[in-house]
């Protein structure tokens, strides 16, 4: 395998007359979290797809784990933990029938005891997911995506709908996973936490890539203060993107 879990060149996904991904070149190494930043209608989620192959992309190239996500679907999915900006569970089903159904499609050794405890998620393991909160459901997918110690884990929005201890369990999650030698790729609008867990992060806007590189690197790179939150850095840089006439617009919505 080549020392890159994701790679993609000239990505591009248009929607009549939108471009929602505009000529992306990533690369995402073996070893890293990298986390996927931009502003609502980036294309965040439609990048995601198209690594999936849940959105087929109109141009360019995408590999991940070495594999061409429509070619080689079965093999890629076996090898990573995804979790979707929109998931269904199953109502009418606990927690353990829904990890028991991963283990089984992965063929995993993983236990439902174990994954749930390592979200949170113990004591609803029993609990029908019809009577699931929103935090619940996300840390149960969550969970879902951590079985069979995937090599790649991929994560949209992983914070959404979680309260102060979960967003501090995904970001120990995401260390833990990291330390065990999986990639991570998040994408996020939670930027408090991004510094905190991420060793590189991209700015998509628009579809484009308009920025990449280390917490660090960006900050020299944006016209912030030396001490400049990653918040202060990504409107800088967002900012910077969008033609004058038009920021005031982005900057309401
Ligand atoms: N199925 C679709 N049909 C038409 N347009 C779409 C479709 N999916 C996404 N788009 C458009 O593509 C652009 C990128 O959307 P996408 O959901 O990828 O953004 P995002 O960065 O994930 O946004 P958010 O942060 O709000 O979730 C938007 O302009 C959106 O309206």
């Amino acid at each position: 395998m080549t020392e890159a879990v994701i790679e993609t060149d000239g990505l591009t996904k248009r929607y009549g007359s939108t471009v929602a991904v505009d000529d992306l070149d990533l690369t995402v190494s073996h070893d890293e979290i990298y986390g996927f930043l931009g502003p609502n209608g980036a294309g965040k989620s439609t990048t995601i797809g198209m690594l999936m192959d849940y959105v087929r992309p109109t141009a360019g190239r995408v590999r991940v784990l070495d594999g061409d996500p429509q070619a080689d679907v079965v093999e890629v999915h076996d090898r990573l933990g995804i979790l979707p900006d929109r998931y269904s569970l199953y109502d009418g089903h606990t927690a353990r029938q829904h990890l028991a159904l991963v283990i089984d499609t992965k063929r995993a050794n993983d236990s439902p005891e174990k994954l749930l405890a390592r979200v949170g998620l113990s004591d609803a393991i029993d609990q029908d997911v019809a009577t699931f909160s929103q935090g619940m459901e996300q840390r149960l997918a969550l969970a879902m995506a951590l079985a069979d110690e995937p090599d790649l884990l991929v994560l949209d929005e992983p914070f959404t709908g979680l309260d102060p201890h979960g967003v501090r369990t995904v970001r120990e999650i995401v260390h833990e996973e990291n330390d065990r030698g999986a990639a991570v790729f998040f994408s996020s609008h939670v930027l408090g936490q991004v510094e905190l867990v991420c060793d590189r992060v991209g700015i998509l806007h628009r579809g484009r890539l308009v920025a990449q590189g280390t917490v660090d690197e960006l900050r020299t790179r944006a016209d912030v203060e030396g001490d400049a939150s990653v918040e202060e850095i990504f409107v800088s840089i967002t900012d910077e993107a969008t033609p004058a006439d038009e920021r005031t617009a982005e900057g309401d919505r």
